[in-house]
């Protein structure tokens, strides 16, 4: 049996997680029970008339701040809640900046607790005694971590085995680690005067790979060239990378 997903969420709003639960690829991992996906919400840990989740920051300012209390509590009943000594991630534009490779060091935690903030954020104490990291899914300011931790939770869905129907694991092998993706076409076959390229309707397979191949390696040449620096490329890979750009013209 495969090991699933264990991912507890604290948030405010965790209806929100429905965008995940209930589409797709995720919403079959949900199924297959290969990600489990449990929520806690502050306000069923407050004690007061008002439900209160939010208090003032100390030095004034604009904005709220999470209420302390009800955080903590909600972020220990999640905790105890997935067990198997979750990894607790906050989501912040002040984290490490989230990519593949952040998704693949992030695969090693079968048991996860994201912290989804609201308003301006976390109390910094707390972020010092109950969270283990923090991430970032780009440098831009959101309303809430909760799309963020949507956008962790269904990149690392991804990556556990039997998630991802041999279709699309095939699609995945096809793409190498670190590239851009190659242009992709389907019905017709011309639009608006434009054919498509004819070696994919050629059915010589190797000619279709080394083609989406070069095509993947020659676009991220031309979007993307610092993705290269940190690659080592197969003699297949630096050929036809050189073969593309020596027909490419500016
Ligand atoms: C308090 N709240 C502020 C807004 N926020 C983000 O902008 C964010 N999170 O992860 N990557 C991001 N960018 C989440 C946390």
């Amino acid at each position: 049996m495969a090991q699933a997903l264990q991912v507890g969420v604290v948030s405010l709003f965790p209806d929100m997680f429905q965008a995940i639960t209930e589409y797709g690829v995720t919403r079959r991992a949900v199924e297959q029970q290969l990600l489990q996906l449990h929520t806690w919400n502050p306000r069923d840990f407050t004690h007061d008339k008002h439900r209160t989740v939010d208090d003032r920051p100390y030095g004034g300012g604009p904005g709220m701040l999470m209420m302390v209390e009800p955080l903590r509590a909600a972020i220990a009943a999640a905790k105890e809640g997935v067990g198997d000594n979750p990894r607790v991630i906050y989501l912040s534009p002040q984290g490490k900046k989230l990519d593949q490779q952040g998704v693949q060091y992030l695969s090693q935690f079968s048991s996860l607790v994201l912290v989804a903030g609201r308003y301006e954020g976390i109390d910094e104490r707390v972020i010092e005694a109950d969270i283990d990291e923090e991430w970032s899914i780009g440098d831009f300011v959101l309303s809430g971590g909760e799309l963020p931790a949507m956008v962790m939770i269904d990149a690392l869905a991804r990556q556990v085995p039997g998630v991802l129907g041999h279709q699309d694991s095939a699609a995945e092998d096809s793409f190498v680690a670190g590239l851009l993706d190659c242009p992709h076409y389907t019905r017709p076959e011309t639009l608006d005067g434009k054919k498509v390229p004819s070696v994919l309707l050629s059915g010589n397979h190797d000619k279709i790979r080394q083609w989406r191949l070069q095509q993947a390696l020659g676009r991220t040449w031309l979007r993307r060239p610092e993705l290269l620096t940190d690659l080592a490329l197969t003699d297949e890979q630096q050929r036809l990378l050189d073969e593309f750009k020596a027909n490419y013209q500016l």
